[in-house]
């Protein structure tokens, strides 16, 4: 490994005319980025809640990694704290030269301050700097605040090696975080948001692994920072990346191209499901829900479609239909009717899903909705949630072809129950009430997501919830 790729063992923290300076550079860079979560609201300023020098940015490389809080000045509701902020993840290489190749990485030029005349730029996308991450995984080491772990437990003997030389990539598709992968061997996901407290995108493929569920990438190494009591932020997680892997939703759309059968696909996908259920529901808490927990649960529902419908007037006039979805669930309750929940994947559709060259499927991204809070991710829920997300996801598939395909989604969604059926012992159609209000609940979401990110796609959900609508 080269001298520059290797984490300096002391580390003293970056100074404060750094941040000054680097903070005019910031407030331009950061709302550009895909993963940046405030879009819409200025950035006003910055404040430093860890810094970390890995190579000292004095040397031809220089590589920081900071955690920033982005000041977004924003109303508060009404006897609401003022927000403060959210919390990012960044990692700062700093040359006198940026190399062509690393032009697009390029966060710009500082012009005063201790390194003044320097350029900083995105490190990821350069491999010493990220080099440097999976060095100090491998060796478990220890810089200022930031910790990095490595999986001591596997029943079956041995542990994954991490080799030192593995050459870097980043991955340059994805939305809410980031990733690299090294040597086509690992791929190490940076959370970019971050949050204090156990994140679902560690706690729970490790959970599984340890479980012996094959069904997930199982975590191989991870990044925290320790900031003080109760403030503990995980950072990364280095997983086996699968080689030559395709996502289900690329899958499912190459096989409607051709006009090809995904049945077999979706039976998979559903045994997968329901491996994952079953071991999460052996390795974590349950809990039955009666009418006094299906109470806050229907009323969640019930207000986010009062607030999708403010938001977009063409549901307005299916709300009356599709409230009727969370009435029914709401009446089996005051029947008396008890639901199990458990740790669930939280966000689950076909992008989140990733089969193998051999055909094995594995699921991905526990990290659940990023922007709800914690504790709402890691509640148990029912698995129904799940099932409805990959219901709705086959349906977006049919619904993406012009025109759409007549039955490929019904197939698809019975084959996803029947194999999940067939592992999980429980058939979800057999609670067609629970099924129907949580797929009404996520083409709400869909409706709202679609009228704020992808307008051109509204269409596919609304055609949804005309359906739902009209079966209650
Ligand atoms: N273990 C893995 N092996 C191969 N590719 C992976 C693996 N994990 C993630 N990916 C790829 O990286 C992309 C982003 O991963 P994901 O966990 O969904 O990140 P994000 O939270 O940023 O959406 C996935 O769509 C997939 O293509
Ligand atoms: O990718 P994320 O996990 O952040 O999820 C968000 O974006 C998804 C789209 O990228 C969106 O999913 C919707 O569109 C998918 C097809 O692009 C489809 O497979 C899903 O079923 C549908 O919900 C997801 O809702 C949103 O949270």
């Amino acid at each position: 490994m080269s001298e520059a790729a290797t984490p300096s063992v002391t580390a003293p923290v970056a100074r404060p005319e750094l941040l000054a300076s680097l903070d005019p550079l910031l407030r331009e860079w950061l709302p550009r980025q895909r993963w940046f979560a405030g879009k819409g609201r200025p950035v006003t300023g910055f404040s430093l809640v860890a810094a970390v020098e890995l190579l000292p940015p004095t040397a031809k490389l220089g590589l920081l990694h900071l955690l920033v809080r982005a000041h977004q000045p924003l109303t508060p509701a009404r006897g609401a704290a003022p927000h403060p902020g959210d919390c990012y993840q960044l990692l700062i290489g700093v040359r006198e030269v940026l190399p062509p190749r690393l032009a697009p990485a390029l966060i710009g030029h500082l012009e005063e301050g201790p390194l003044a005349g320097r350029t900083v730029y995105e490190a990821l996308y350069d491999p010493r700097p990220a080099g440097v991450l999976l060095e100090a995984l491998r060796t478990r080491a220890r810089i200022g605040e930031l910790r990095f772990e490595r999986e001591r437990r596997r029943e079956d003997g041995e542990l994954r090696e991490i080799r030192g030389d593995l050459v870097p990539r980043v991955v340059t598709s994805e939305q809410s975080n980031s990733s690299v992968v090294y040597g086509d061997t690992f791929i190490l996901k940076l959370l970019r948001r971050i949050v204090p407290g156990t994140n679902p995108d560690l706690e729970l493929p490790l959970v599984l692994s340890r479980e012996g569920c094959i069904r997930v990438p199982a975590p191989v190494a991870w990044m925290v920072a320790d900031l003080g009591e109760e403030k503990t932020y995980i950072l990364g997680v280095l997983q086996p990346f699968v080689q030559g892997a395709s996502d289900g939703w690329e899958l499912a759309l190459r096989q409607l191209a051709k006009g090809e059968d995904f049945t077999g696909e979706a039976r998979e996908l559903g045994r997968a499901t329901a491996e994952v259920h079953t071991a999460l529901a052996s390795a974590l808490p349950t809990a039955t829900l009666g009418r006094a927990q299906m109470g806050p649960l229907v009323d969640g529902m019930t207000e986010r479609l009062e607030a999708a419908a403010q938001a977009v007037p063409a549901l307005r006039p299916y709300a009356p239909g599709l409230r009727t979805a969370f009435e029914a669930l709401a009446d089996l309750a005051a029947e008396g009717h008890t639901w199990t929940a458990q740790r669930i994947h939280g966000d689950l559709h076909l992008g989140q899903c990733l089969r193998s060259p051999s055909g094995e499927w594995s699921l991905i991204d526990f990290e659940g909705e990023p922007s709800k809070p914690l504790a709402e991710r890691r509640m148990a829920q029912p698995p129904a949630r799940d099932i409805a997300g990959m219901l709705r996801s086959f349906d977006y598939a049919a619904h993406s072809q012009h025109p759409p395909v007549p039955g490929w989604a019904d197939a698809c969604r019975a084959a996803f129950c029947t194999g999940y059926a067939e592992v999980a012992g429980v058939d979800p159609r057999t609670d067609p009430v629970l099924l129907h209000a949580y797929e009404t609940d996520k083409a709400v979401y869909e409706v709202l997501y679609e009228a704020r990110h992808r307008p051109d796609w509204l269409p596919v959900p609304l055609a949804a919830v005309r359906r739902l609508a009209a079966n209650p």
